[in-house]
């Protein structure tokens, strides 16, 4: 069977991986035979996710450190001996307005600096240290090599108020998708973007239940929250369809964010 028609046997690398949309990505992929190298946060429950799995290890890192990913991308080679997908899922969000009138204060800086470092620069350094390994692999009769999946969000397009940050670094993603496409396509590597709507993950439990039920009220069908899984499946069909290439998927249930 050709390689990528299927996850079984590939070297996968999942970054937010000890948690939501990421956890569900790297229990799919192992349940689906899936070799995966979950990749989060020193503090992270990486460690105890990865022990609850097949074919499963941790390897800590800061997406935003270029050393700390060189380390892991060195281990995954040690261990692994390859690297076929990449799953970028670590990020974060936060809620500030442009300017708090009550406060008198405009959006700090350094907040927003933080979220366009972890989402946009942090999803990046793992891309750009990834293809170098991926390069190294054999092709497939496609001539391909490996397929990187980034995740954006929604909000890249119907940003609420209070998301300019995370907006912004969603948006960037989904803006690299395309040059990402065309600078790695000649080695055989794809790239796609997902942008999810509502998922019910910690990061979502952060809102309030009245927000979680107001944002659920808007999916137009089904109306609910997205399922981690549903996630992860489109992850896995995104690696098994050899002519995706370049694009932004919204995974949302048709919502469009007020
Ligand atoms: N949950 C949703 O409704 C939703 C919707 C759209 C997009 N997203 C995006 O999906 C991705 C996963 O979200 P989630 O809901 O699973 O969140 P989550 O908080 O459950 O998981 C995010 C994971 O990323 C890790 N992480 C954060 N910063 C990191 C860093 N610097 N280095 C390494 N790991 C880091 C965290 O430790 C955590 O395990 C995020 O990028 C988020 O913006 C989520
Ligand atoms: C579509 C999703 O990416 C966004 C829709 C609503 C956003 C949440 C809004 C509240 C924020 C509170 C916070 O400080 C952390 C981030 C948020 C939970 C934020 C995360 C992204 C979603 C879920």
């Amino acid at each position: 069977m050709s390689k990528f028609t299927s996850l079984k046997g590939l070297v996968s690398l999942v970054s937010g991986g000890a948690s939501g949309l990421g956890r569900a990505t790297v229990e799919r992929f192992t349940k689906q035979g899936a070799r995966v190298v979950l990749c989060d946060l020193p503090s992270s429950d990486g460690e105890k996710v990865a022990k609850q799995m097949d074919n499963c290890m941790f390897l800590p890192a800061d997406i935003t450190s270029e050393k700390e990913v060189k380390e892991v991308l060195r281990a995954t080679m040690e261990n692994y001996k390859c690297l076929d997908v990449l799953v970028n899922c670590a990020g974060i969000g936060v809620a500030r307005k442009t300017y708090s009138i009550q406060k008198n204060l405009p959006h700090p800086l350094d907040e927003f600096e933080r979220v366009l470092k972890v989402n946009t620069l942090g999803t990046f350094n793992m891309i750009r240290q990834a293809v170098i390994l991926m390069a190294q692999n054999e092709p497939n009769e496609d001539k391909a090599r490996g397929v990187i999946i980034n995740t954006s969000s929604v909000a890249a397009f119907d940003g609420q108020m209070g998301q300019v940050a995370y907006a912004a670094s969603k948006a960037a993603i989904a803006g690299m998708t395309l040059p990402l496409a065309r600078d790695i396509g000649e080695f055989g590597i794809r790239v796609c973007t997902i942008c999810p709507g509502v998922f019910d993950t910690p990061l979502l439990a952060a809102l309030p239940q009245k927000a979680i039920d107001a944002l659920t009220k808007t999916v137009v069908f089904p109306q609910r929250l997205g399922k981690p899984d549903e996630f992860a499946q489109m992850c896995q069909t995104i690696v098994e369809n050899p002519y995706l290439n370049g694009e932004t998927i919204r995974l949302d249930g048709a919502l469009r964010m007020v």
